[in-house]
């Protein structure tokens, strides 16, 4: 599935633009069918773009927000995605929504991801992904050399939550599986800076899928992907 391509003069015009087309998106749904849903990333791309989002005017009460990925940390860790996504998207106008948690405090990372898959059950396909990329390639927790990588990757892994750990990852990491992520109503891949804009470009080139895991989303992808870049 080609990828289509919207690019901005600065990361603010980014968030902006951003903010309002997934406002939009999240709109539709709530009026379609009374509720939304998005899985955001984590990173540090996201944060002005959480910023703008959390200002815009929806009715949020019925916007369930999870996310793409996180680290098997609490929410009181600065690595947080959920303390992220906290103190930056759900404030302002979007402090009614409902906030479902990847992290669950469990004996061990894999009791955690059942209990993720649980709580996040019928969520997807989600209304809205947006999804981040690293300068290794990896996109959610679809590491390069990841535990898990081939079955977080597989289209016949259900929709759910699995754990991956790799030595680019940190922590102990909790992704949702490419079967959760890749029909969303409206999937983004976020990213900012030439750097990433030539790994996008390389990943583009034919190779091995387990060697750029964004690569999984760029070909096989139910739903269009739409990449928001800025320099
Ligand atoms: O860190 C996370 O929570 C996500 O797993 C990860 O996929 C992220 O989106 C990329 O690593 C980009 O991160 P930056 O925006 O910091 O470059």
């Amino acid at each position: 599935m080609s990828a289509t391509q919207h690019i901005f003069d600065d990361g603010n015009a980014l968030a902006e633009g951003l903010a309002d087309a997934v406002s939009s998106r999240l709109a539709a749904a709530i009026e379609t069918h009374g509720a939304a849903s998005i899985a955001v990333s984590g990173g540090s791309t996201p944060k002005v773009f959480f910023r703008a989002l959390s200002q815009r005017e929806l009715d949020w009460a019925k916007v369930t927000v999870t996310l793409v990925d996180e680290r098997f940390v609490p929410p009181e860790s600065d690595r947080s995605n959920h303390a992220l996504v906290a103190a930056n998207l759900l404030t302002n106008r979007a402090t009614a929504a409902n906030f479902v948690p990847l992290y669950h405090e469990a004996a061990t990372a894999d009791d955690a991801s059942a209990l993720a898959s649980a709580a996040t059950t019928g969520l997807a396909p989600f209304d809205v992904v947006v999804l981040g990329m690293g300068t290794d390639g990896h996109t959610a927790s679809f590491f390069p050399g990841g535990t898990r990588l081939k079955e977080a990757l597989d289209p016949a892994t259900p929709r759910g939550v699995i754990t991956m750990e790799a030595d680019g990852a940190g922590e102990t990491r909790l992704t949702f599986t490419f079967s959760s992520l890749h029909d969303a109503g409206f999937l983004v891949l976020h990213i900012e800076g030439n750097g990433k804009k030539e790994v996008l470009a390389q990943a583009e080139l034919p190779g091995d899928e387990a060697e750029m895991p964004i690569r999984a989303i760029l070909r096989r992808a139910a739903s269009p992907l739409q990449v928001y870049w800025a320099p």
